[in-house]
């Protein structure tokens, strides 16, 4: 067995998770490099040892319990995925405590919160971004407020307040740009979801027949071609059959055009489920379809079409087929020799259909 790689075993095998784990890892790596600056403020008498020391062992312990949780993949899915909004929250719960302690500084971690808020709008309904704005600066505040009272040596009033009115002018302005942002990708989504479909349904037009959902005969023609080099490889029987409703004009002329579409349906549908899941039909002009059988002798496609002329027989008088109508066809049957370019091979069944036809309808002839 394969020994997994070092990033697979690092990250996981699922896409999900490992996108998840890269974000992860992103982050942890925005932490070491704060740990950095933590350690300079802590040499520099900025930031008081113990608290540093506090502040990262609670942020080593915490992502040792998100890297557990989300490469095992947990939070996969569901209400936050990989957690990345838990580890959001995390982030700007960690502010305060270190805005409290790093004393005069301290105004440059609201540039750090204000990013926090940046990447919850990517994350967050705008409401939840209007709701974590307001936390925080409740939170901002309160801290303020503690700070003086606890140190007050460390914090001047006069800078907090203006640290405090910056963050009150900044902060709702993230939120009301996550409320822009967010209409704008919902736009987004809501446009690629309508490109999307109308790509299917151009492909639906460009490939299948409108009336019976059959291949079309520019689409069958394609499928031929890849068909035949595949024949040209691998050696193996391909049967082809020209089949052509009888009498069809007659439906037409007694029943109407409608009920004419309508056993058009009927035929394409019966003859789809009698084939396997590989073989091709292809509505081929008119009332004329073409059915291509790989991996088929002569002799096992003419069973198939022999018992799609009794499930026509059965059908008659049934609700499968309109009116109750008996239908049958007359049908020519080749197998394709692999240097045979496809293009003889369906003129041959063409003649052989028609000889089905000269010789009393209902029928099949192999070629
Ligand atoms: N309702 C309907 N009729 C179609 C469609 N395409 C072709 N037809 C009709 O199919 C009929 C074919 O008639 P013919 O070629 O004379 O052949 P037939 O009556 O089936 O007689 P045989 O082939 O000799 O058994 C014509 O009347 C066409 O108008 C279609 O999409 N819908």
């Amino acid at each position: 067995m394969a020994r997994p790689r070092p990033w697979a075993r690092l990250l996981g095998t699922d896409p999900e998770v490992r996108e998840q784990m890269g974000a992860l890892l992103l982050s942890m790596a925005t932490y070491l490099v704060y740990g950095l600056i933590v350690h300079l403020q802590v040499r520099t008498g900025l930031m008081p040892r113990p608290v540093a020391g506090a502040l990262g062992l609670v942020t080593v312990l915490t992502h040792v319990v998100f890297w557990v949780v989300v490469r095992r993949g947990w939070v996969r899915t569901g209400r936050d995925p990989g957690l990345a909004r838990t580890q959001l929250l995390f982030g700007v719960a960690l502010m305060f405590p270190s805005y409290a302690a790093i004393g005069p500084a301290a105004g440059g971690l609201q540039v750090v919160m204000a990013s926090h808020i940046v990447y919850s709008m990517f994350m967050m309904r705008p409401r939840q971004v209007w709701r974590l704005v307001g936390g925080t600066l409740m939170l901002l505040a309160a801290t303020m407020a503690l700070s003086l009272h606890l140190w007050p040596e460390r914090h001047d009033w006069r800078v907090q307040a203006s640290n405090l009115a910056y963050a009150a002018l900044v902060m709702p302005l993230i939120a009301v740009l996550a409320h822009r942002i967010t209409r704008m990708t919902t736009r987004l989504r809501q446009q690629q979801a309508e490109l999307q479909a109308a790509l299917a349904r151009l492909e639906e037009l460009a490939t299948r027949d409108e009336l019976t959902r059959t291949h079309n005969r520019r689409h069958m023609t394609e499928l031929l071609r890849a068909q035949q080099s595949l024949h040209r490889r691998n050696g193996a029987p391909l049967a082809l059959a020209l089949l052509d409703i009888d009498l069809f004009k007659a439906v037409n002329d007694h029943h109407g055009h409608a009920v004419g579409d309508e056993v058009l349906r009927a035929f394409s549908r019966l003859a789809q489920q009698g084939l396997r899941g590989h073989d091709l039909l292809a509505r081929w002009g008119g009332e004329e379809f073409l059915v291509l059988l790989p991996h088929t002798s002569a002799e096992d496609a003419l069973g198939v079409l022999n018992r799609l002329q009794e499930q026509l027989a059965g059908a008659a008088g049934a609700a499968e087929m309109p009116k109750g109508l008996c239908v049958s066809f007359s049908a020519g049957l080749v197998a394709v020799d692999p240097d045979e370019p496809l293009d003889q091979a369906i003129d041959r069944a063409d003649q052989a259909m028609y000889r089905a036809k000269a010789t009393g309808r209902a029928r099949c002839v192999v070629a």
